[in-house]
């Protein structure tokens, strides 16, 4: 154990304090309506019956625990913490409440031991020192260390201890004064919970013991002790090291054991339960009463543990409980009076004195020295032997305790019992010394351990913040290159949302297009199907027309050819009749003159007939010039209706045509006016001629009936001009109709010049064939006409021979036409492949006003340029802990090396402490 060694320094004495706390009446004593004997009227002043007693604070009955804690006890913390020893006890009567002030009906104490109503001393204490602690910063390091034991029947026991019986504990005391006991059971705790835990378990073996020992808790003393190390560093480097304890005392109850009711006891039980009271009393008297200069502290346990709490360098308070009842006026009365007396005693409070290292290890340098000293004069001699210095100490010691110089005698018993108690101390000094020196070998060696382990921690330490450097620098690293990922990724982010808006757009603008295209192409193929199909149904008909006029083209030279025939018959049969006629004419002219001049009457009626007859025939021609007049006025004026702005220029030719055709007619209106007058010169010769006539009306019958047939081949004729004009008619409204259409198609008005060049000369063909047509009517009226003046051969004659030269002509003129035909067909042809042409045009033009009439995609300027965004392709792995080790141990290695080279080259200059 060490020897503290107090601070003189600013010490002064106090006396121990006193307070009386007074035990409320409990039920039976109310039930009895016990009067109170005991008066306050003060906080210090205390009446009992008139005796008046005044203390340091009396707490009445109805004072709490934690007023009682926060006046008396609570100002004791501060100074165990600074390094104070502290002692409070409870002395009094049985049940009068000293467990009750001390422990308190609740250990079990939370964070909230201010508050709690129940708790007592002890669990308040404990949690307050730690409260106080913690309060304190300038402490490296504290201890806080608990131990708890029972005094019965002089017998030390541990109430922490783990057996399941009682070890009896001794009590030593050194030389200096200090007490000690061997064995006791000091547990560290680290908090007020840890303390109330300990303070239950002791609690609780207490409350085992009266079974296993058959002693009652009441007649045992128990003192908790707490105490506190702490070190702290002063400015010069050195540690300071404070113990401070507070000793809370439970004393066993004061009263008469007479009164208790224990007879039964044994004497020497009884002794020893009060030996220590009865000796706490007289040192308390001795210490009280100055004059005294022995203090029997050595006579019991409880005083010898106590030693240094009266009248030594502890703070004390006893708190004296009392009962207010009138039926322990005595013991009260007793109890005030000790306490009154303990009031008288002086105390010296130090501050235990703060250790270094360095005075410790000197402190117990010199013990083991003077215990060696004992050890080395117990092995040389044969008996007992102790050091003349340390006997000397030991005898000062005993006069200093004593205060008194003994008598031979008594100094003989008491170096006999001196003697005795000192082989005890011996065996244990030597036990202790042989303890502490393999506490030192083995202090010593966690020293080295320690510093072996120091140095470790160092290198560790220097490893370690190699390694936090490094971390810190790839964290910063990684820090950098996460926000330049964050800063690209937000980039790339609001790009790829402006990419997304435009291909969602060009997705709109695609389906929108693919619709107008789809629509615009079905309305075009539509539009061109239904052209093409019209201008096919139209070429087709003008070629089926064609045909047509081909085939009766084709046709008109055989018709020609059987009428010619026809006429040729019909000449000969005419020129056989007439022949014939002849014949019977001259024959008969002689035998049938008588019968002329009936016959003139006949000739008459037959000339009135053939007049009848011609006249009819010029009606008919007349009728057939008006009719070919009026068809053919009506013609050119359809034709000129039809073809007023392309054929302008020619209404001046079809008008003079028009003129000459109504010369024409005049003139043969006039010739048949002539033929008239000839008629009647004509008349003379009648008679001669009459059957001749007769003939040549017949004749005349049979042109008639040719003009008939050649006016129907007149219509034939007429037919194909008609349809010609019509085709000509249709083909102009194509034209005009395709016109609009084939303006903006690229060839086509060639194609139409052309065409309309065709169409040209296809209409002066028609007007050369029509006007060769009234050629052969008038050739034919001339005919007729020369017919009535000529003979039937040369009529015959002319007739085949115009017939022959119209045939020819026709048939030229039926080639021509059917060239031109072919023309036209071909040109429809060109025409039809034209229209395709167009129609494929139109398809292209439709294709390229869709692709005009298409949506472009819009243009804002907000395409993210391609820009070469440097993104790391890889996080770089982290390098392993082991790794980093290896490299920080080549640098080490380096540096040491490095060092050695620069000690070698100047010794003198100190080595570099990078690592
Ligand atoms: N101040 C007080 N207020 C309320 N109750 C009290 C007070 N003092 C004592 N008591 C009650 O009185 C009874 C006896 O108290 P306690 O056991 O503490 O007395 P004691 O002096 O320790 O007795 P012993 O010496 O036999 O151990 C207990 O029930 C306790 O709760």
């Amino acid at each position: 154990m060490l020897n503290s060694k107090k601070r003189s320094s600013a010490a002064s004495t106090q006396n121990v304090k006193v307070v009386v706390r007074i035990r409320p009446l409990n039920p039976q004593e109310l039930d009895d309506h016990v009067k109170p004997i005991l008066k306050t009227h003060t906080h210090k002043d205390l009446f009992l019956k008139e005796k008046k007693y005044t203390f340091d604070r009396v707490f009445k009955s109805s004072a709490s625990q934690p007023a009682l804690y926060n006046n008396v006890i609570a100002p004791l913390i501060p100074d165990v913490v600074e390094g104070y020893n502290c002692t409070v006890f409870t002395y009094g009567q049985t049940g009068t409440g000293k467990t009750y002030t001390m422990t308190g009906d609740k250990c079990n104490l939370q964070n909230n031991w201010k508050q709690d109503p129940d708790a007592g001393i002890i669990p308040r204490a404990a949690f307050h020192i730690f409260d106080e602690l913690n309060n304190r910063a300038n402490y490296n390091t504290t201890n806080v260390t608990i131990s708890y034991i029972e005094l019965y029947n002089e017998e030390i026991r541990d109430l922490l201890s783990d057996d399941q019986g009682f070890n009896v504990l001794q009590v030593f005391s050194d030389v200096k004064g200090n007490v000690t006991i061997p064995g006791l059971k000091e547990f560290t705790v680290d908090s007020g919970e840890e303390a109330c835990k300990l303070l239950q378990k002791g609690i609780l073996k207490r409350q085992m013991a009266p079974t296993l020992m058959n002693h009652q808790s009441s007649r045992s003393h128990t003192v908790f002790t707490i105490t506190v190390n702490t070190q702290e560093s002063t400015d010069s480097g050195d540690d300071i090291i404070k113990t401070g304890k507070i000793k809370l005392v439970d004393l066993a109850g004061n009263e008469n054991i007479a009164r208790s009711g224990c007879k039964d006891m044994r004497a020497t039980e009884l002794a020893n339960i009060n030996r220590s009271l009865l000796t706490l009393g007289r040192v308390i008297h001795s210490l009280a009463d100055k004059s005294q200069k022995h203090v029997p502290y050595r006579d019991s346990k409880l005083t010898r543990i106590l030693q240094d709490s009266l009248g030594g360098c502890t703070k004390t308070v006893i708190i004296a409980t009392v009962s207010p009842a009138h039926a322990y006026y005595e013991i009260t009365q007793s109890t005030l009076d000790y306490a009154t007396r303990a009031r008288d005693i002086t105390n010296t409070p130090l501050i235990n004195e703060k250790l270094t290292k360095h005075q410790i290890i000197e402190e117990l340098t010199s013990e083991i020295e003077r215990l060696q000293k004992d050890l080395d004069a117990a092995r040389s001699g044969t008996g007992f032997y102790v050091d003349k210095e340390n006997y000397q100490r030991v005898l000062d010691a005993v006069m200093a305790i004593t205060g008194e110089p003994l008598t031979l005698s008594e100094m003989a018993n008491r170096k006999v019992e001196r003697i005795k108690s000192l082989e005890v101390v011996l065996q244990s000094k030597i036990k202790h010394f042989e303890e502490t020196v393999i506490q030192c070998k083995r202090h010593k060696e966690e020293l080295e351990t320690a510093k072996a382990h120091l140095k470790e921690k160092d290198n560790l330490i220097e490893q370690e913040m190699y390694l936090s450097k490094w971390y810190e620098d790839q964290t910063m690293q990684k820090l950098e290159e996460a926000q330049h990922l964050l800063q690209t990724t937000k980039q790339l982010n609001s790009e790829k949302e402006i990419l997304l808006a435009k291909l969602e757009n060009m997705f709109a603008l695609n389906t929108t297009n693919d619709t107008v295209i789809k629509q615009a192409v079905v309305k075009a193929n539509n539009m061109c199907d239904k052209l093409e199909k019209g201008e096919s149904a139209r070429i087709g008909l003008m070629q089926k027309k064609c045909n047509l006029i081909k085939d009766d083209l084709l046709s008109l030279p055989k018709t020609v050819q059987n009428s010619t025939d026809s006429l040729k018959a019909n000449s000969k049969s005419c020129d056989t009749k007439i022949r014939e006629r002849k014949k019977i004419l001259l024959s008969g002219v002689q035998q049938s003159f008588d019968a002329i001049r009936n016959s003139a009457v006949i000739s008459g009626t037959v000339i009135a007939d053939y007049d009848r007859h011609l006249n009819e025939f010029n009606n008919s021609i007349c009728q057939l010039a008006d009719n070919c007049k009026n068809t053919t006025k009506s013609f050119l004026d359809e034709t000129m209706t039809e073809l007023k702005r392309t054929k302008a220029s020619h209404d001046d030719i079809l008008y003079s045509w028009e003129k000459d055709m109504l010369t024409s007619i005049q003139e043969d209106e006039n010739h048949i006016i002539t033929l008239k007058k000839r008629r009647e010169e004509d008349k003379n010769h009648l008679a001669t001629i009459m059957k001749r006539l007769e003939e040549d009306e017949n004749q005349i019958i049979t042109f008639r009936k040719r003009i008939e047939k050649n006016k129907i081949l007149l219509n034939n004729i007429k037919k194909p001009k008609d349809t010609f004009l019509n085709m000509e008619i249709n083909v102009n409204m194509s034209y005009a109709k395709s016109a609009k259409v084939l303006d903006n198609s690229i060839g086509l008005p060639d194609l139409i010049e052309s065409h309309k060049n065709n169409v040209q000369n296809f209409l002066t063909t028609v007007k050369e064939f029509d006007s060769k047509l009234s050629d052969l009517a008038s050739f034919i009226d001339d005919e007729c006409e020369t017919l009535t003046k000529y003979s039937m051969n040369e009529l015959t004659e002319s007739i085949l021979d115009s017939c022959n030269d119209m045939q020819n002509d026709l048939e030229d003129k039926v080639k021509n036409l059917i060239n031109d035909i072919s023309l036209i067909i071909d040109s429809t042809n060109v025409q039809s492949e034209s229209f395709k042409k167009f129609a494929m045009g139109i398809k292209q033009t439709l294709q390229e006003q869709i692709m005009d009439k298409s949506i472009k995609p819009r243009h804002e300027g907000n395409t993210p340029m391609r820009n070469s965004t440097s993104v790391p392709l890889k996080i770089k792995d982290v390098t392993p802990r082991d790794a980093l080790l290896a490299k920080f141990k080549e640098i080490v290695k380096d540096q040491l090396e490095k060092n050695d080279v620069e000690i070698d080259d100047d010794s003198s200059s100190s080595a570099s402490s990078d690592f």
